[in-house]
């Protein structure tokens, strides 16, 4: 029996960095372009739907922390986990595209978990789950999904009407600009940005990188498969023919917004100037702000882009100083229902402002973007090249330019005669991104303070590159600080440098537990170790004030695994974690030195994990007897599921079950907060 179609279905994205969004926004506009009638929402958004009539729920989401959530979905979840009635959904028909990434361990557990929520409460799936993976490029899953979407769609949902046929590059508003391509690629960088941001600053403009391409093996350009669509208009531009007021942040950095401008109080180089990475700790001013946190939260900051990369853009594209700093308005284009959160933010504002505040310039591009630059490039040559990259025949190539890490402006410069519509850039590129930074301090200890640790983010890509390549905030900050690189030597900023900061209060549990007589084993190598330096000076502070009223009061073991390349020239907090020691509150320290003579060699510990395999029969004995808590902080890729192994493999040893049962135990505890883990890719 044929079941009746719907009249309609709903989109709803779960996005942490805009991914989600960007891709779920795409499918809104072309479900309409193809005859369909659609609704586009946060999932956090979710009662403007009614789930009790008959619905197509289409759900795009991706993941953050560990396996979880993004934040503009954490209500819909917890709505959707107090639904018992096994019929609720019963009338509903979903599909679900995840977005995650292979390096972490709970791969797009997100989506899983949608799905098996979906299909107890009495849903139906219409169309296959896909599972996209950032690690190699969402679109070789993307672009199929979506592709064959369509198809799945008609089964289920009527079209209202025929396709439009409207071909959405015709609509743009552009702003008119003059050709200043021969004066790009003059001056070299003298890197002189001083403070936040006043943009009429003098810079000079710095020449992209040309990028290395061997387009010998190209194929014309009416053989390509697998295009990807050209990405929705989303923007346009006003000019409001006067100049903007500069300030020195974007209005939305308004002080009742919910960023706050902290002051730099000091800096202290924690590595050797001959270590391999450099390690800043600063410390904010917080006292006047209404910020509050526990160990375990961490916070974070408002980075511009670099200025003398968004003046290289700007050159590039003809866009002169007074064009940059006037004011214009940006609207949703002609259709567009409302424009992504990160434009909408910005309200009245300039070009220069909304490239360095509203869009990332640094990561990689998406093949939409490069789909998006082959419209607006005139050589037929760059033309044809830029639609190979972006094609299955040119995945090969794309992966050459990927190793480049090209900029924006990198393909500008590579592709001379591409001149997009400054709006294009602006919808198509991904929204600009807050960095996170774990809290060190504890507000016991410093209440009007805020500490953190960061490496600085400088590197070369492979051979035959070379091309070095920066942070964008980390090298930012290095140098408001003024480049300090005198190991362990603490210095006071007096000047008034502030940085726009949030509080991002850790949603996974990851804190200090309340009670203080739980053990705690703490993973955390390189700056991995930041949070724990709060949770010692927490529990030191707790328990010295605690036992003045009760003597006899326990304080738990805390057990630190610790990792650095060298003794001397990385070892990071070293004072700090020795005092506590000597002073009876971490009761292990335990350091694995990478570059050590010997390191890996014959059984000789090289990493954290090699340690706590040569511990494994007293952790062992702490996590089952003593009911200890894992706590395991750092680098998402190599080190979680290398930590993740050994405490597999001190289970099997140690409490005699298979291999099998022991990752199950493992992710039981993860479900039940006794194993927990803030991870970053
Ligand atoms: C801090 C962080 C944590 C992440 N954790 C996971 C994870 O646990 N599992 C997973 O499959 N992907 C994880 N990802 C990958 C994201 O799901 C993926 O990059 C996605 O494209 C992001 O989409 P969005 O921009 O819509 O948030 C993580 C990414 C980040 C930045």
């Amino acid at each position: 029996m044929a079941t009746e179609k719907c009249q309609n279905f709903v989109i709803f994205y779960g996005s942490q960095t805009g991914n989600a969004e960007w891709i779920a926004k795409n499918i809104h506009q072309e479900s309409i372009e193809r005859g369909f009638i659609s609704e586009c929402y946060a999932l956090d958004d979710y009662d403007k739907v009614d789930f009790s009539k008959e619905k197509v729920l289409v759900f795009v989401t991706s993941n953050t922390g560990d396996g979880d959530p993004p934040d503009n979905s954490i209500k819909f979840f917890r709505f959707l986990r107090k639904i018992k009635s096994k019929t609720y959904l019963s009338h509903s028909k979903f599909s679900i595209l995840g977005l995650g990434d292979t390096n972490y361990s709970n791969f797009n557990n997100t989506a899983k978990r949608l799905e098996k929520k979906l299909l107890d409460l009495g849903g139906t799936s219409f169309y296959n789950t896909g599972l996209a993976d950032d690690a190699v490029g969402l679109e070789s899953i993307v672009d199929p999904w979506i592709a064959n979407l369509w198809p799945a769609l008609a089964n289920v949902c009527v079209k209202k009407q025929k396709d439009s046929g409207i071909d959405v590059t015709e609509s743009i508003v552009s702003l008119s600009i003059k050709d200043n391509s021969q004066n790009t690629n003059n001056d070299q960088s003298n890197e002189n940005d001083s403070n936040l941001i006043n943009g009429k600053k003098s810079e000079s403009i710095k020449p992209g990188n040309k990028i290395l391409l061997d387009l010998s093996d190209i194929v014309d350009s009416d053989q390509l498969t697998s295009i990807p669509r050209i990405p929705t208009v989303f923007c346009k531009i006003s000019r409001l023919n006067k100049e903007k007021v500069t300030t020195p942040l974007p209005s939305f950095f308004a002080p009742s917004s919910r960023i706050l401008n902290a002051r730099i109080n000091a800096v202290c180089c924690l590595t050797h100037p001959n270590a391999v990475k450099k390690t800043l700790h600063l410390e904010l001013d917080i006292k006047d702000l209404e910020f509050s946190f526990i160990p375990g939260d961490a916070f974070e900051i408002f980075a511009p882009n670099h200025e003398v990369l968004v003046k290289g853009i700007l050159n590039t594209l003809g866009i002169d100083d007074n064009m940059a700093h006037e004011e214009i308005s940006i609207e949703a284009a002609e259709g567009i229902v409302d424009l992504p959160i990160h434009l909408k933010k910005f309200g009245s504002t300039s070009i220069f402002e909304l490239l360095r505040y509203g869009v990332d310039l640094t990561s990689l591009p998406r093949k939409a973007l490069l789909r998006m630059m082959a419209d607006y490039t005139s050589n037929d040559q760059e033309k044809r090249s830029l639609l190979f990259l972006c094609s299955k025949q040119g995945s090969q190539q794309l992966n050459r330019l990927y190793e480049q890490r090209p900029t924006i402006l990198d393909l500008l410069v590579t592709f001379p005669s591409c001149k997009p519509p400054i709006e294009r850039l602006l919808d198509t590129l991904p929204q600009h991104q807050p960095r996170y930074y774990s809290i060190v301090n504890s507000p016991l200890m410093n209440p009007n303070e805020l500490h953190f640790a960061f490496n600085i983010v400088d590197y070369y890509t492979p051979n035959p590159y070379n091309i070095q390549k920066l942070g964008v905030c980390t090298t930012w900050l290095d140098k408001l600080c003024g480049h300090v690189n005198e190991m362990n030597v603490r210095k006071l900023l007096n000047s008034n440098i502030t940085i726009p900061i949030a509080l991002k209060m850790n949603q996974s549990g990851f804190n200090v537990p309340s009670d203080l007589s739980k053990p705690l084993i703490m993973i955390g190598p390189g700056t991995g170790v930041a949070p724990f330096i709060g949770f010692l000076q927490h529990r030191e502070l707790q328990f010295l004030s605690e036992k003045k009223i009760n003597n006899d009061k326990h304080l738990g073991d805390m057990w630190l695994f610790y990792g650095c390349r060298d003794k001397e020239k990385d070892f990071l907090y070293r004072k700090e974690l020795e005092g506590f020691v000597d002073r009876g509150i971490l009761k292990e320290l335990f350091v694995a030195v990478s570059r050590a003579p010997g390191a890996g060699v014959d059984g000789k510990p090289k990493y954290v994990q090699d340690i706590m395999r040569i511990q494994g029969r007293d952790l062992f004995e702490l996590i089952t007897k003593k009911d200890a808590i894992i706590f395991v902080c750092g680098d998402a890729k190599g080190m979680a599921k290398g930590v993740n192994d050994a405490l597999a493999d001190i289970l099997v040893e140690h409490g005699q079950m298979q291999q099998s049962e022991a990752l199950d135990l493992l992710k039981k505890w993860l479900r039940e907060k006794r194993y927990l883990r803030d991870l970053w890719g």
